[in-house]
C-alpha cells in the first residue's frame, strides 16, 4: 500500500513558516497584505477565496477582500489592480480564476506588478522560472514540489509525467521537474488515447492535471511510483474526488495525494509563503536582516 502523502498536515507547516516569516517582515515595518479580487458570484470560487483568507488569518496576513460584481468592465478591474499596484501596504495581489469570459484575463495577469503577482503568473515570472531565475512561482507546482522535497522523491534522473498542461498547472510544474533534472513528458488533450497508460506506466513521478474525474486508474501506474493528483472534480454520487482513481492507484503506487486533503491545501499554503516572498522583493533591505 502507497504511502499517504499527507498535504493537509504539510501545509500547517507551510503556513507556521510564513506566519514567523511575515511577523518578522512587520516588526521591521514591512506590510504583508495580500488582495483577493472575486469577480461574479461563482460559488466554487466564493468558497476558495474564503479559504484563502482564512489561511491569512491563521498566518496573521493582512487580507482586504475585493467582490466585484459579475458585470464589472475590463476597466473597472483594470484600475483597481493599478490602485493595488500602488498601494504600499499590499504585498500581493491574486485575482481569483476563471474570470467571467468577457474580461481578459490575460491583460489583468500582465497588468499585476510582478513583484506582487503571489500566484506567478506573470509572464515576467513565468520568463524566469523558463531561465530557471529566483522568482514568484505558481503556487500549485511549487506546493508539489515541497511534497516531494518532505517525502524525500528526488526528481533527479527519474522519468516524470506531467497529464495536462496548463499554464498555471502543466507546463510550470514541467519546467520545476525539468530545474530538479528530471526526464520530462508531458500528456495532454491531443495525446494518442491508445498511448496514455503506456506514457504514464513509464513515471516514477506522475503529476495529473487534467481535469478528468479517475482518469488514470491503478494499471496505468509503475509500481512504486509518487502519483500527484491536481484534481478537483466531482464523481458520479456529486463527492469531491481528483483525476486519479485512488482506490486503485494507492495498491500500486509507492506514494500518492489524496483528494481532499493532499495538493490543495498545499496549494493554498504556498500562497502564504509567496505573500512573504512578494513584500521580501519589494523590500531587499528586510529580507537580508530576516
Ligand atoms: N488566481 C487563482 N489562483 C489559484 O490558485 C486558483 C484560482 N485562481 N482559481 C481556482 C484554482 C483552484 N485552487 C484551489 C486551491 C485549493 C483547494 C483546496 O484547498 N482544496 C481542498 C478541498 C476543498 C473543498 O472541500 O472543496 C482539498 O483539496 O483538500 C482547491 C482549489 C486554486 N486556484
Amino acid at each position: 500500500m502507497a504511502t499517504i502523502i499527507d498535504g493537509k498536515k504539510l501545509a500547517a507547516e507551510v503556513r507556521g513558516r510564513a506566519a514567523e516569516r511575515a511577523a518578522n517582515l512587520m516588526t521591521q515595518g514591512v506590510p504583508c497584505g495580500l488582495a483577493v479580487v472575486l469577480v461574479g458570484d461563482d460559488q466554487g470560487s466564493a468558497t476558495y477565496v474564503r479559504a484563502k483568507l482564512r489561511d491569512c488569518e491563521e498566518c496573521g496576513i493582512p487580507s482586504q477582500d475585493f467582490k466585484l460584481s459579475e458585470d464589472t468592465t475590463q476597466g473597472e478591474l483594470m484600475s483597481l489592480i493599478e490602485r493595488l499596484n500602488a498601494d504600499p501596504s499590499i504585498a500581493g495581489i491574486l485575482v481569483q480564476m476563471p474570470l467571467p469570459a468577457h474580461l481578459d484575463a490575460e491583460q489583468v495577469v500582465a497588468a499585476i506588478d510582478p513583484k506582487k503577482d503571489v500566484d506567478g503568473f506573470h509572464p515576467e515570472n513565468l520568463g524566469k522560472l523558463v531561465r530557471g531565475l529566483p522568482g514568484l512561482r505558481p503556487c500549485t507546482p511549487a506546493g508539489i514540489m515541497e511534497m516531494l522535497d518532505v517525502y524525500g522523491i528526488d526528481p533527479a534522473g527519474k522519468n516524470a509525467v506531467i497529464v495536462g498542461r496548463s499554464s498555471i498547472v502543466g507546463k510550470p510544474m514541467s519546467l520545476m521537474l525539468l530545474a530538479r533534472n528530471a526526464t520530462i513528458s508531458v500528456a495532454h488533450s491531443h495525446t494518442d488515447p491508445c498511448e496514455l497508460a503506456r506514457i504514464c506506466q513509464s513515471a516514477d513521478i506522475l503529476v495529473v492535471a487534467c481535469g478528468i474525474p479517475k482518469m488514470v486508474k491503478g494499471p496505468w501506474i509503475k509500481p512504486g511510483a509518487a502519483v500527484i493528483d491536481v484534481g478537483m472534480d466531482r464523481d458520479e454520487a456529486g463527492k469531491l474526488c481528483g483525476d486519479v482513481d485512488f482506490a486503485s492507484a494507492e495498491l500500486v503506487a509507492g506514494s500518492i495525494t489524496p483528494v481532499p486533503g493532499g495538493v490543495g491545501p498545499m496549494t493554498r499554503a504556498m500562497l502564504m509563503s509567496n505573500v512573504c516572498l512578494a513584500a521580501e522583493l519589494q523590500h531587499p533591505e528586510a529580507a537580508k536582516l530576516a
